[in-house]
């Protein structure tokens, strides 16, 4: 028996010696830049002749790694090679699969930095959202290993004299995996593992731009000990590869987190039955997010300040979380706006190698000039207060940019950016802001700053976001403690991290017998 989950502690990068070892991280990641990553299927490194660079986006000419990509054949030998390892695999004992994840998570703590230093120059996060990324993968692999210990319990059932009843969570078969960029370490890992440790065997096709800290995943799965053909690595285009695997019939479910787009496009495949399919396949979809912080007429305006500028700029604003519209009541709004315009032209921009990096560059060329776009579409929304520029000679820097006195209806009010723009709308009441938060086809995540009661009541019944904060930002969501996922257009409603989410990968079976 493990002791009770905790929550992985994140490094502080206040003390010098944890930014020694972070340096040293990043030197021992830098002097392995460039090599080649196969694919994995069933244990076989398969190289191939199309391959795809992974480029640091804060430093655009340097190769991180240079991954080779899946076509359908590929695509068809990994769901081959799934569906013939789950013929053993959904036997192994639970406490056995549960180990695997154990065994993972301690492997991950001891090569912590290295994990994050790989982030910094894959993804672009500064070194404490990169640390945090990595605790984040320790927790659900810790988390979901001691779920799935739970679940394997005996399930309690109305008792019958004349019977033994007993209920099983048995897995489903073969999942495809399709994580997104923005957590390439912890979202990828947390999907990987539920999917497995629950008895399923898995075709991971990573997201393009960070599929080198997906393949050092695998590895580390590996040497875990996970057999062969468990998971398998297949990087690919993601319209091409993913269409085939998503339409397969041995498909048994799909797990995606990313677009909404890209979300309803395989929701809607996968609810086609395909010729010798022999189920319903189960999606299991966590998509965007266009969240709102309200700040009240009697709140704490510094501490509404921080929580949006934190949550608005972190990792660039990269994040599903992301605080892209702050609703202020008109009696705070001024004060609150100027406390944010101050805070933010602090923020240092720049390397996240370097230590006093705030915010660093965003993922790539696409996303560089999708912000870019936003910002010239903000310029006739509102009123541009701060930022707006943007450099791509280096890297994909982005200024954090604030729109002051945006109206809800104006498309930088409700579509998701997905960058360092934020909206300021005001608002004449609490009740208004409460409305023009909830303004929006999306439902993931919220914040109220507030300190009337009555208020806060109100924001817990009608504030319809999958996870909402009071009196906090609404970023950074803890495994265990605040099981993540949205509403609406924000996804299947599935709660990552929470005691509900390894039902989504296993069917329940009874066993009724009479002696
Ligand atoms: N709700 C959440 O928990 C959560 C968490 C992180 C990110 N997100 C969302 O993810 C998005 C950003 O991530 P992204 O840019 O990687 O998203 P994306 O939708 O562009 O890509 C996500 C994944 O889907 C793959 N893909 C693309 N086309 C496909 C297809 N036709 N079939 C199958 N797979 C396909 C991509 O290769 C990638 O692996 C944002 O919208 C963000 O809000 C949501
Ligand atoms: N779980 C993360 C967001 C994941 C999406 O990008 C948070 O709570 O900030």
């Amino acid at each position: 028996m493990r002791a009770a989950f905790r929550n992985e502690p994140f490094t502080n990068f206040g003390a010098e010696s944890n930014n020694k070892a972070y340096d040293a991280a990043l030197e021992l990641v830098r002097s392995k830049l460039g090599q080649e990553y196969p694919l994995v299927i069933g244990g076989r490194r398969i190289s191939t002749t199309r391959t795809s660079l992974s480029i640091n986006p804060a430093s655009k000419n340097q190769v991180i790694g240079v991954v080779s990509q899946a076509d359908t054949k590929l695509a068809e030998e990994a769901i081959q090679t799934a569906a013939r390892t789950f013929e053993s695999w959904r036997f192994t004992e639970p406490n056995e699969r549960a180990r695997y994840l154990y065994k993972a998570a301690a492997l991950l703590r001891l090569r912590k930095h290295e994990f994050s230093a790989w982030m910094t120059l894959e993804a672009g996060k500064t070194r404490a959202e990169a640390d945090a990324d990595t605790a984040e993968a320790i927790d659900f692999m810790e988390f979901y290993a001691r779920e799935l210990q739970r679940i394997s319990e005996p399930q309690p059932l109305t008792p019958l004299d004349e019977e033994e009843n007993q209920l099983y969570y048995i897995p489903l078969g073969v999942g495809i995996v399709i994580p997104p960029w923005n957590f390439p370490l912890a979202i990828m890992a947390g999907m990987t593992t539920a999917a497995l440790v629950c008895g399923n065997t898995v075709v991971l096709k990573p997201a393009s731009p960070t599929a080198v800290i997906a393949a050092q995943f695998a590895l580390l799965l590996e040497e875990a000990g996970v057999p062969s053909g468990v998971v398998n690595y297949l990087p690919g285009p993601g319209g091409e590869v993913g269409d085939y695997l998503v339409d397969h019939p041995l498909t048994r479910f799909v797990s995606f987190t990313g677009s909404r787009e890209v979300g309803l496009r395989i929701n809607e495949r996968a609810a086609k039955t395909r010729p010798g399919q022999k189920w319903i396949k189960r999606v299991i979809a966590e998509m965007g997010g266009k969240d709102a912080i309200i700040v009240d007429d009697d709140a704490d305006l510094d501490l509404a300040a921080d929580s949006i500028v934190a949550a608005a700029f972190g990792f660039s604003g990269q994040k599903c979380s992301a605080c892209s519209r702050a609703i202020v009541h008109e009696a705070a709004y001024d004060e609150v706006l100027a406390k944010v315009i101050e805070r933010t032209h602090r923020l240092a921009v720049g390397d996240p190698a370097e230590a006093t990096t705030n915010v660093g560059a965003v993922i790539d060329d696409k996303a560089f000039r999708k912000i870019q776009e936003y910002i010239e579409i903000g310029k006739s929304e509102g009123q541009l207060v701060l930022g707006g520029a943007s450099d791509d000679s280096v890297g994909y820097f982005i200024e954090p940019t604030i729109f002051a006195d945006v109206d809800e209806n104006a498309r930088i009010s409700l579509e998701e950016i997905f960058g360092p723009v934020l909206a300021f709308t005001k608002a004449p009441s609490f009740e208004e802001a409460l409305r023009m938060a909830n303004n929006t086809e999306f439902g993931l995540t919220g914040a109220v700053i507030s300190r009337n009661r009555a208020h806060l009541e109100q924001a817990r019944r009608e504030f319809m976001a999958g996870n909402l904060y009071l009196n906090r930002k609404c970023t950074g969501a803890l495994v265990g403690a605040h099981p993540f996922g949205g509403f609406n257009m924000s996804g299947t409603d599935s709660k990552a991290g929470g005691r509900d989410y390894l039902l989504l990968f296993t069917q329940a079976k009874i066993v009724s017998e009479r002696y």
